[in-house]
């Protein structure tokens, strides 16, 4: 059964202030779905509500099959978030790659394969061994996508992934944001503007004056863009 997120009535304020109320919303899997809305009305907010690290005011979020509360503290972990601003921890790039991994078990030896064929995926072979709170903003990226990608995520919330970025390293994110849809995830990914990410995306949704808008489906829109990667050497993970 395919991975399905449904939103119903869901409400954030901050004080007194009203963020968003939003009736209805449901993301189904194979969907790519770009988010857009000005700086501010709540696209950092409600990813992060729809990826279970916060908790709305009032209303539900479900996935489906597995039926959860996101909010109850516990995250699914077919869904990953991430943040504009990629986290990293104070090791060596390949160990940041393997965190993940090793926090869900398996052998050495699988552990060691996987994560190198995320660095070789998310080109980072190169600087695997360097630290990576040394690394540039488009790395990473990079790194963030590499650490996502390794725990096959069946949904992905991606924060304006390509903020800052140059127009080389822009390309490159949209090239591996658009291997992992070609793998089958599902992506929803925020910006307030188009770009070579947000133009792989077949539905895209306005958040505007607090409430979720419809825009236009481009159901036969290509995920393809040009790209010098293997496509599916590293397909199955
Ligand atoms: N914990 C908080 N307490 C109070 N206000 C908050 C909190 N978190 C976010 N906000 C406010 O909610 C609004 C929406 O923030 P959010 O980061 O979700 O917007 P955004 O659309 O992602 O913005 P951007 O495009 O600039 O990243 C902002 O005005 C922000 O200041």
């Amino acid at each position: 059964m395919g991975l399905e997120l449904t939103v119903d009535n869901l409400v954030k304020r901050f004080g007194t202030r009203e963020l968003f109320a939003i009736e209805q919303l449901q993301v189904r899997e194979g969907e790519s779905v770009h988010l857009k809305g000005e700086n501010g009305v709540g696209k950092t907010t409600l990813m992060k509500i729809m990826a279970g690290l916060e908790k709305p005011c009032s209303g539900t979020v479900i996935v489906t099959p597995k039926q959860r509360r996101w909010w109850s503290g516990r995250i699914h972990p077919d869904v990953i978030y991430l943040h504009q601003t990629p986290y990293v921890f104070m090791s060596k790039v390949i160990d940041n790659v393997a965190y993940g991994l090793k926090l869900r078990g398996g052998s050495r030896q699988n552990i060691k394969i996987k994560v190198k064929q995320a660095l070789v995926w998310a080109r980072l072979e190169h600087l695997a061994e360097q630290p990576a709170h040394s690394l540039s903003g488009g790395e990473r990226q990079r790194l963030a996508l590499a650490r996502a990608w390794i725990l096959a995520p069946r949904l992905l919330f991606l924060d304006e992934p390509t903020a800052n970025l140059d127009r080389h390293s822009v390309s490159t994110v949209a090239e591996l944001v658009s291997q992992l849809l070609k793998q089958g995830t599902t992506i929803m990914v925020s910006s307030h503007q188009s770009n070579r990410v947000t133009e792989l995306c077949t539905r895209h949704l306005l958040l505007e004056g607090g409430a979720l808008h419809e825009g236009v489906h481009h159901e036969n829109m290509p995920h393809e863009i040009d790209s010098m990667m293997e496509p599916q050497r590293y397909a199955q993970h």
